[in-house]
């Protein structure tokens, strides 16, 4: 095992300062034990706050984690990091035929030297940027959970969950409200998974239309209805094979569909339309949706066996008004990503904007959160977004809230208490009933009136 002890940070820093590598080291629980000086310099970040933690929380769009799992030595390869691509080459470090963890190393001489090199690159990506979308979109994937801003106790939970469970094949269904981040899950557990270098397959399943859902999911054999392509259609589960398919929105597949999706994720095969024989695959489901979907099987509108299936883990996602602490992180990060994209300097939001966005419900949460700044990057003539930069509706919010009814109140301030203690007591009905001091039958009352949902026990 690779310990603080092992590595005397001193003697390392002297053997990498002494070239012009920024130099890493993990364990084999894939958190940093070691970081070069100049390493932390160019992403910016004090040596004591990356120490200890799991590396992709630390550098973007890092493989290390992958080589501690694979074992594959991985030379030269490109890493998009802070803006930039370096060569990257990265080592697994193995004692008695075990990997303890492992090295990896960025090339840079001087800043000089590497934005030189840098531009470089980009000028050749730029020419082959075909062959670069070619091998890039192929494996769908769009984000890290490096790009899932927030540092709440809740964030950080779900961080370190996602991480848990990435590796493996178990599947997992991502909950929350519209807009907390649900994609944003599916695609760092792909990226974080064995699965990596195989296709990411995203199922939009409210979106297709009920009669091609079929063929959209298991594709069509040539002639097997009029208006059939030629040679056929592979499905969404044939271009995933060996990879994950992400069932977005599943709460909203018709019923007939969600028969034979549960044969495909049981059995392993599917039969394309029009064809006689079955088909093998191997995939990863991740299933997301923002339906009480405990409630539609009582409602005989969802399959209890489809939900027992999908629900290996549950990976709840907090909704913004929960996590109010983030807010001033997420506005900061896309403050910076809009005035790039638009090309305006606008650097701050004015005190008051933000007391009115701590103040307000967010039920678009993060999605609305982005488009409120971006709408105000472009509407403001200032450095700072002020509250007449703000759509109408958030402007006039505050009356709202006062002339709210007593009873609107009590509700909400109900529904939060009930929540919290389920979520402290890991959703024990039971436990948090004891611990709020109501009977059991008024706390299965209570989340049914109010649509809690997460890990049931
Ligand atoms: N924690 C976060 N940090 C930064 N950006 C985020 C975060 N969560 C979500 N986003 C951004 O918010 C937008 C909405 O996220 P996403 O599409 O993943 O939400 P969703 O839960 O899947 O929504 P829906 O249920 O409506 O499909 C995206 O642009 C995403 O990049």
């Amino acid at each position: 095992m690779i310990t603080g002890h092992f590595l005397n940070n001193q003697l390392l820093d002297i053997v990498f300062e002494s070239t012009y590598y920024g130099t890493v080291i993990v364990d084999s629980d894939e958190k940093i034990q070691y970081m070069s000086k100049n390493y932390c310099e160019f992403l910016g970040l004090e040596r004591e706050l990356v120490i200890g933690h799991h590396v992709t929380n630390i550098i973007e769009n890092t493989r290390m984690h992958l080589v501690v799992q694979t074992g594959k030595t991985e030379i030269a390869d490109l890493q998009f990091l802070h803006g930039n691509y370096l060569i990257t080459n990265r080592m697994p470090i193995i004692e008695n035929n075990k990997i303890i963890g492992a090295i990896g190393i960025i090339l840079f001489r001087d800043l000089a030297d590497w934005k030189s090199l840098n531009s470089h690159i980009n000028e050749i990506l730029t020419k082959h940027n075909f062959f670069k979308q070619e091998w890039e979109f192929p494996k769908g994937v769009r984000y890290t959970l490096n790009d899932l801003i927030g540092k709440s106790p809740k964030i950080q939970e779900l961080k370190d969950r996602v991480i848990k469970v990435a590796v493996g094949d178990i599947s997992v269904l991502i909950r929350g409200e519209s807009g907390t981040g649900k994609e944003v899950i599916a695609h760092s557990l792909h990226q974080l998974s064995g699965r990596s270098e195989k296709p990411f397959v995203k199922v939009n399943c409210g979106s297709i239309p009920e009669h091609l859902i079929e063929s959209e999911l298991f594709g069509y054999e040539e002639g097997a209805f009029t208006g059939a392509k030629k040679g056929g259609k592979p499905g969404k589960f044939q271009l995933a094979d060996g990879g994950t398919i992400f069932l977005d929105e599943i709460g909203d597949m018709p019923l007939h569909m969600q028969v034979k999706l549960l044969r495909v994720l049981q059995e392993k095969e599917y039969e394309p339309v029009g064809s006689m024989y079955p088909k093998k695959v191997n995939v990863r489901v991740i299933a997301a949706t923002n339906r009480p979907l405990e409630k539609m099987i009582e409602q005989k509108r969802f399959r209890e066996d489809l939900f027992y299936r999908i629900n290996a883990i549950q990976l709840f996602i907090p909704a913004l008004r929960d996590r109010m602490e983030d807010l001033p992180l997420l506005v900061d990060h896309f403050l910076k990503r809009s005035a790039s994209k638009i090309g305006k300097r606008v650097t701050s939001i004015h005190p008051e904007v933000l007391l009115l966005m701590q103040q307000y419900e967010w039920p678009g949460n993060i999605r609305e959160l982005e488009n409120v700044i971006d709408a105000g990057v472009y509407l403001t003539a200032n450095k700072e977004i002020q509250i007449e930069d703000l759509p109408e509706y958030l402007k006039n919010h505050s009356f709202e809230t006062e002339e709210r009814s007593l009873k609107d109140i009590v509700e909400k301030t109900e529904r939060k208490v009930i929540e919290d203690a389920l979520k402290r007591f890991n959703f024990d009905k039971n436990k948090a009933a004891a611990a709020l001091g109501i009977g059991n039958s008024t706390i299965y009352e209570k989340i049914k009136k109010y649509q809690i949902f997460g890990q049931s026990k």
